[in-house]
């Protein structure tokens, strides 16, 4: 190794930890087997990713449906589910509907959180979901119809008390909380409820009044200090949603080729393997190691390329008599009799 790189060497072994397959560059081959729970196994990183689950919750009109869709629009080249929490609204007894308006639509129990629950969870393990359509005129399912949604790399579970309950909570990979101005919550329902939900403006007034307002107080505030981010004004927040976006982007990893052809392995990244791509790309850094950084990526591939190889497992006795006892390169060339 150049001296001028001992350092620099040295924090990036310390930070990094054993490399991806299992093997330490250069090092004793004393490090965890590709078993150890420190590093994954190819299996692992190549085993097909569990969705984004984002939860985007705030008070009714607060802008939550806008924001979702303008995340899902900037998120077109991934598959983006959007699930709303008012799908899962409870049906109503018939007594329930005729005294319509004393029902309290915003209290937890209004919704029918288990089978929420398994909307999610289903989703998240890869398989389509019949979610319920909601009739917000008539206050109840559609009893025949339903809405297949399919598996997705992000689903968005949307909703005023999406953050309400734990369990809920758990499955989310993120949490967004819109925050927006009570007064202009009310008036925005107003306008909706009477042009799209079928109300009147006394109705929404009162219900406001009743059980809006209370239950925002009491179930909603609460539960934004859950939220990872606040959007302030909602889907007026172009740079909130762009960072959220970014961040989206980042955590889903840029890896499409892998869509296209199964059979490309991304070789994760590490603190190690990003600090050497680093050096090399640094103007100033001399030719000698260049080379030297260059020579571990280029090993780093071919042994990754050879451990997806089929192999039989072979037992091997070194020249000097000690079983076990060799360099990350004689491992690769020993322990794995190609076919
Ligand atoms: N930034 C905005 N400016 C003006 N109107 C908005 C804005 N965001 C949402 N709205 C309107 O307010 C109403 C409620 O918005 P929506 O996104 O459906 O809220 P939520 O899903 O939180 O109930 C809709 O009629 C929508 O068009
Ligand atoms: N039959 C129903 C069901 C729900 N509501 C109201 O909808 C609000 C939640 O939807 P947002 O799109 O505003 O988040 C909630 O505040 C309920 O009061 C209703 O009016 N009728």
């Amino acid at each position: 190794m150049p001296e001028a790189t001992t350092s620099i060497d040295y924090v990036m072994e310390k930070a990094s930890g054993p490399h991806f397959s299992g093997l330490r560059i250069d090092g004793p081959t004393s490090s965890p087997p590709a078993s150890s729970a420190t590093a994954p196994s190819v299996a692992d990183v190549n085993a097909p990713k569990q969705p984004f689950v984002i939860g985007v919750s705030g008070g009714t009109a607060s802008g939550k449906t806008t924001v979702c869709d303008m995340i899902i629009q900037q998120l077109h080249d991934h598959r983006v589910v959007l699930v709303n929490q008012d799908s899962f609204y409870r049906g109503l007894t018939p007594e329930e509907s005729e005294r319509v308006h004393e029902y309290n639509f915003d209290h937890p129990d209004a919704f029918d959180t288990e089978q929420l629950l398994d909307c999610i969870k289903t989703l998240k393990s890869g398989q389509p979901y019949q979610v319920p359509i909601y009739d917000f005129k008539k206050h109840r399912r559609c009893s025949d119809s339903f809405r297949l949604v399919n598996a997705s790399d992000v689903i968005i579970l949307e909703g005023i008390l999406v953050f309400h309950d734990q369990r809920v909570r758990s499955l989310m990979n993120m949490k967004i909380f819109v925050d927006t101005d009570a007064d202009v919550r009310l008036a925005r329902r107003i306008r909706r409820d009477t042009v799209e939900r079928g109300r009147d403006l006394d109705s929404v007034l009162e219900q406001y009044a009743k059980f809006v307002k209370p239950a925002f107080d009491d179930f909603v505030l609460p539960s934004k200090k859950y939220a990872d981010v606040i959007i302030p004004r909602g889907g007026d927040n172009h740079v909130a949603i762009d960072l959220i976006v970014q961040h989206i982007h980042t955590k889903l990893g840029q890896h499409d080729l892998c869509k296209i052809y199964p059979n490309v392995y991304v070789i994760q990244s590490t603190f190690q393997i990003r600090g050497m791509h680093t050096l090399i790309r640094d103007r100033g850094i001399s030719k000698h190691d260049f080379v030297f950084y260059s020579d571990r990526l280029i090993r780093l591939v071919v042994e990754h390329g050879l451990g997806h190889l089929p192999f039989t497992e072979k037992q091997v006795v070194t020249p000097t008599g000690v079983l076990g006892i060799m360099n990350s390169e004689a491992l690769v060339h020993f322990c794995y009799s190609m076919h």
